[in-house]
């Protein structure tokens, strides 16, 4: 999401750049005790990395190697055997954007260099940015998919001069020189090499992958739904990070020529959203709206037809504990009954008479049972745990004890 809120405030990215970590950069090596193996030195690895991370970020961002940026990111992955690699996006200022295929020449290569010219950064091509081999000559590489193909497209063909393909991402220049060079046991050509910036490979000695993509058009419906300005994201609930802070120490904004009492005296500079997000909570009275529901839950339990008429049609036992009971209830005197009867006796009709006569006359009347079954057979009927909130905690209960019990409580 933050990436998208990028692009949508400064346009496209135009590079893309990979740096993988190179287990024998001498850094790595110098600081390895002899019974050492890299394998065994994630925290060497990681510290080591980082500062190339942090060397390539400096020469992005800050010494502007490819002209004036807006915007960049990086993400550090790891692949699963533990290979550190970091992932650039920059997106460059206006003036400094690569705006035909052949201004990228300048920063990407993907040929073998020539011996003669530089015999360092021919080595290092070799060691770092060579692809695979795949394909026939190692059907086994990590980028083969399932149809034989590489999922890069390795080899790729060769190319007089660098073009924009169908997709409008560039076909780098590789040339057919026809020649080749020994890796892993392979004869590679240039249609292995991996496009590569000569400066970064030079400075950093590892697998250095520089994609330029500025000229990469976008199709009509994009170009019309950017010139309509509509929205390219949204998420609903919204998400807002809130900056923390603690009490009194968060950060203000101020113009510099402003009176220092003028600033201290801004009612406005006490609050942020931290801050106003706390308020919100404190006078939202959350508490007693989930009481003010529950109550109008209750309240509004609809009594059936069949429910009114229940306490004309007690039989005399029924009718006698009926009795006990309401009077107890509109006497408004605190009481507890409990009421036992073999199975299918009518104590469940029992129940519903007194629920109906407590509710019809305005009292709320919580009818509750220890199991789910037997709270749904009563109207409004509901768990007590649920109803009261119990924790339970779990414990050997015996077969005469966990009879389902009923509760009514008015
Ligand atoms: N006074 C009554 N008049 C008409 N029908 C009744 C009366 N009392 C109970 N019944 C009926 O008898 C059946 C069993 O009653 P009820 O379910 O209330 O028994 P119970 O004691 O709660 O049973 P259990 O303990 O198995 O849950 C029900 O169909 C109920 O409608």
């Amino acid at each position: 999401m933050d990436v998208i809120a990028l692009v949508q405030r400064f346009g496209k990215p135009d590079m893309f750049i990979t740096m993988t970590y190179n287990p024998t950069w001498p850094e790595i090596k110098e600081h390895l005790w002899t019974t050492d193996e890299t394998q065994n030195r994630p925290d060497l690895i990681s510290r080591v990395f980082r500062a190339k991370v942090e060397e390539l970020k400096t020469d992005i961002s800050k010494r502007n190697i490819f002209g004036k940026i807006v915007a960049f990111m990086y993400t550090i992955e790891f692949q699963k055997r533990g290979l550190s690699h970091a992932h650039f996006l920059i997106i460059l200022d206006n003036e400094y954007k690569l705006l035909t295929s052949e201004s990228y020449d300048g920063i990407t290569s993907a040929e073998l260099p020539e011996t003669y010219l530089d015999k360092k950064l021919r080595s290092l091509v070799l060691k770092h940015i060579m692809h695979g081999p795949c394909g026939n000559l190692n059907p086994t590489n990590s980028c083969m998919k399932k149809n034989d193909l590489c999922k890069f497209n390795y080899p790729k063909s060769f190319a007089e001069q660098i073009t924009k393909g169908r997709d409008s991402y560039p076909i780098y220049k590789r040339r057919n020189t026809r020649e080749v060079v020994k890796v892993w046991e392979q004869y590679l050509d240039n249609s292995w090499v991996v496009p590569y910036n000569s400066f970064l490979l030079g400075k950093f000695n590892c697998h250095m992958n520089v994609k330029v993509f500025s000229d990469i058009k976008v199709s009509p419906p994009e170009a019309a739904w950017r010139l309509f300005g509509f929205s390219i994201s949204e998420m609903y609930p919204s998400i807002y990070y809130l900056q923390l802070h603690l009490r009194g120490q968060q950060f203000i904004s101020f113009k510099g020529n402003t009176d220092i009492n003028t600033i201290v005296n801004n009612p406005m500079i006490k609050k942020t959203m931290l801050t106003e997000f706390f308020q919100m909570n404190r006078i939202r009275p959350s508490i007693l709206e989930k009481e003010a529901k529950e109550v109008f839950f209750e309240r509004t339990i609809t009594v059936s037809e069949e429910d009114i008429l229940l306490h004309k049609k007690l039989n005399t036992k029924q009718l006698k504990a009926y009795n006990v009971i309401i009077d107890q209830v509109f006497s408004k005197k605190p009481g507890a009954f409990f009421i036992d009867d073999p199975g299918g006796t009518g104590k469940t009709f029992l129940y519903r008479a007194l629920l109906e006569t407590a509710r019809s006359k305005g009292y709320i009347a919580l009818a509750t049972a220890t199991s789910g079954v037997v709270a749904s057979i009563l109207p409004g009927g509901r768990t007590a745990h649920s109803r009261f909130k119990y924790l339970y905690t779990l414990m050997k209960i015996s077969a005469a004890t966990s009879a389902n019990k009923v509760q009514l409580q008015v």
